[in-house]
């Protein structure tokens, strides 16, 4: 998988502030949303555009518009839907598909509970979200149900990585021929016992909606 690890100054700040375990939800929420968007920016660069022409009040200028068939967004419930709002924002025009797992906390497998996705994606850019890839379970499923439609094109965006995960998806990818590439804002360091990355945020979907 190419990953790609944002490295700017403004995206340390607001992952060194997610990260603190005294940041409350709603700021929580507000920096996941940030972070997204600046973190698309980087995802997008090779968004498939088509060129147009429009008028200027002075003269013809020469541009591009999103080309069809647009992008689709896929939040992976419940936590990705944290980064929902931030992507749109960049995409207007994108689709979106949405995917429910959740990981086993014992086996640390990933379960699926709700599917809206596209038939046929063939020919479609897609961009999963998840703020956390740990032992990359849930990314693997995630995109292997992106390929089974037909996807070719998949980008992951996820606010922190786990070496674990990475290596994980490379083995699992490895004779897909399909490119996967990861833009995240930091590869920590490990996972602990449970599965969690360390250091890390502790439980994203928890710490954006609490714990259920
Ligand atoms: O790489 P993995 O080991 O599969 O773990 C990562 C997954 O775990 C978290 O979701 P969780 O299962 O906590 O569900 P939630 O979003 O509903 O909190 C996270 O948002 C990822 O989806
Ligand atoms: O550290 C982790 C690992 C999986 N899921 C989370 O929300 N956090
Ligand atoms: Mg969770």
């Amino acid at each position: 998988m190419e990953t790609l690890v944002v490295d700017h100054p403004l995206v340390a700040h607001k992952l060194t502030t997610l990260r603190d375990v005294r940041t409350d939800s709603p700021t929580f929420r507000r920096l996941a949303d940030e972070l997204v968007t600046l973190l698309a920016y980087e995802a997008t660069r090779d968004v498939r555009v088509a060129d147009v022409t429009v008028q200027t009040p002075v003269a013809p200028a020469h541009g591009v518009r999103m080309a069809k068939p647009y992008p689709l967004v896929v939040p992976i419930l419940r936590a990705g839907l944290g980064m929902l709002d931030g992507m749109t924002r960049l995409l207007p025009t994108a689709e979106v598909g949405f995917l429910g797992m959740i990981r086993d906390e014992e086996t640390l497998l990933a379960e699926t509970y709700a599917t809206r996705l596209p038939d046929d994606l063939s020919g479609r850019q897609c961009y999963v979200l998840d703020p956390m890839l740990a032992t990359g379970g849930t990314l693997a499923a995630a995109v292997q149900f992106l390929f089974d439609r037909g996807a070719v094109d998949v980008t992951a965006i996820c606010l922190l990585a786990a070496p674990e995960g990475l290596a994980y998806m490379d083995k699992v990818f490895a004779n897909s021929g399909r490119p996967i590439r990861l833009v995240t804002a930091a590869v920590d360091d490990q996972l602990n016992d449970s599965g969690y990355i360390v250091p890390g945020l502790g439980d994203a979907g928890d710490r954006l909606y609490g714990v259920v």
